[in-house]
């Protein structure tokens, strides 16, 4: 079992990574958390028939409900936020109450973000089962999504404890699979070249993404991440490096409908996107033709589809939470591994997305 410190300001705490990490669950819960009453297990529609049983036999003995919210974006509304917290008063959970977000990125958002703020408060434990949840379930980034904009209500709020079982992983499409090794290419572009040169290497296709080479990827994205949230835990400068690729993402994940492209699919045009600026801004030396190639490979769009206007594209990243005024800012690379944020003007947006269509 790997063992990866998360420190913060506001708490410090371990992400849990192996293939047998649910049985360390129960002990790690009546070891460190003081007096709790109920544990409240917020899953999915998908994650709960799948795997909730298992994570009921984990926890045996213990006075447990369950609340299952649709998959994917769906549970990142305002209706389903609230009937979470109706669901919570309902059950009388109170402030020493714990709180499991058991699913991908979606539940442990809207997981992370009902604790945050039930009772103004409660402990809560992360317990992914996504590739992509390397990076959702770290951190303390907790939201939902508005209609005008991705993750626009939430909050800075960190887990207990990270319990990141990889059997879960078996059970995840191919796709999800692909959405979620899109912010392991993320963490190694913006952190070091020999990350990404390795992940080029042992993962020419998603077959090879198993055992430890997984293990491994995992890891260091989560090291990659978690060095970055310690210098700056409420993006008030570099962590927005970790928003590589989201500026455009988000806008295609809002423009095309929340859910209809999954986040890292959207994030990873994103990134080549902002590759593009980056040479064309910055000078970066990078054979981006080598990426999109092995990209186009693992099954990636590796374009804006035209469906998608620039303009329309353009009011999207007018939200994005890096715009400050009307200034749009992009995190672009110098080299890999060297981000940077950078302010680009509308015109020359427009016409760079216009090529990149
Ligand atoms: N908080 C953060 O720092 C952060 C970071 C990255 C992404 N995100 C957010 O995370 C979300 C995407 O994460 P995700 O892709 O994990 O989300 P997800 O929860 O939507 O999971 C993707 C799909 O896979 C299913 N699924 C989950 N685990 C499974 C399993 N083991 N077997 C089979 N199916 C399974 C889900 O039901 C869902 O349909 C987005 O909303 C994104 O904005 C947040
Ligand atoms: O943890 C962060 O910081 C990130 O930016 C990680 C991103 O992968 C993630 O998608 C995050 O939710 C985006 O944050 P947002 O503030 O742009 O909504
Ligand atoms: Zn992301």
């Amino acid at each position: 079992m790997e063992q990866i410190p998360v420190i913060t300001n506001a708490k410090q705490y371990k992400v849990f990574l192996g293939s047998h990490i649910l049985e360390e669950l129960l002990p790690f819960i009546k070891q460190e958390i003081d007096e709790y009453t109920k544990i409240f297990i917020l899953t999915d529609e998908t994650v709960g028939p799948l795997h909730l049983e298992k994570l009921m036999q984990a926890l045996k003995g213990e006075d447990i409900v369950v609340y299952t919210v649709p998959s994917g974006e769906k549970a990142k509304t305002f209706d389903v936020y609230y009937n979470c917290l109706t669901f919570a008063l309902e059950n009388k959970l109170d402030r020493k109450s714990l709180l499991l977000a058991f699913g991908g990125g979606a539940v442990g958002d809207l997981g992370g973000f009902v604790a945050a703020t039930f009772l103004r408060g409660i402990r809560f434990i992360q317990i992914p089962t996504t590739i992509l949840a390397h990076d959702s379930a770290v951190g303390g980034k907790v939201a939902i999504n508005h209609p005008l904009g991705k993750n626009m209500i939430g909050a800075f709020y960190q887990p207990e404890a990270v319990f990141y079982d990889l059997s879960f992983i078996n059970t995840l499409p191919k796709r999800e699979v692909r959405s979620g090794f899109a912010e392991v290419i993320k963490h190694a572009l913006i952190h070091d070249e020999a990350f990404y040169r390795q992940l080029q290497t042992e993962v020419p296709s998603f077959e090879f993404l198993t055992g430890n080479t997984l293990l491994h990827a995992l890891k260091k994205g989560i090291e990659v991440k978690s060095k970055i949230v310690k210098k700056d835990e409420k993006e008030l400068g570099i962590r927005a490096y970790l928003n590589f690729g989201h500026t455009l993402g988000h806008a295609i994940e809002a423009e095309a409908g929340y859910g209809v492209m999954a986040h890292g699919e959207a994030v990873l045009i994103g990134m080549l996107f902002a590759l593009k600026l980056s040479k064309d801004k910055l000078g970066l030396s990078f054979n981006e033709k080598e990426l999109i190639e092995w990209v186009g490979q693992l099954g990636y769009e590796t374009s804006i589809n035209k469906q998608f206007s620039p303009e329309k594209l353009l009011q999207r990243m007018l939200q994005d939470k890096k715009t400050i005024g009307q200034e749009v800012r992009f995190v672009l690379l110098k080299e890999i591994g060297k981000p940077v944020v950078v302010t680009i003007n509308h015109d020359d947006l427009l016409m760079h997305l216009k090529q990149f269509s």
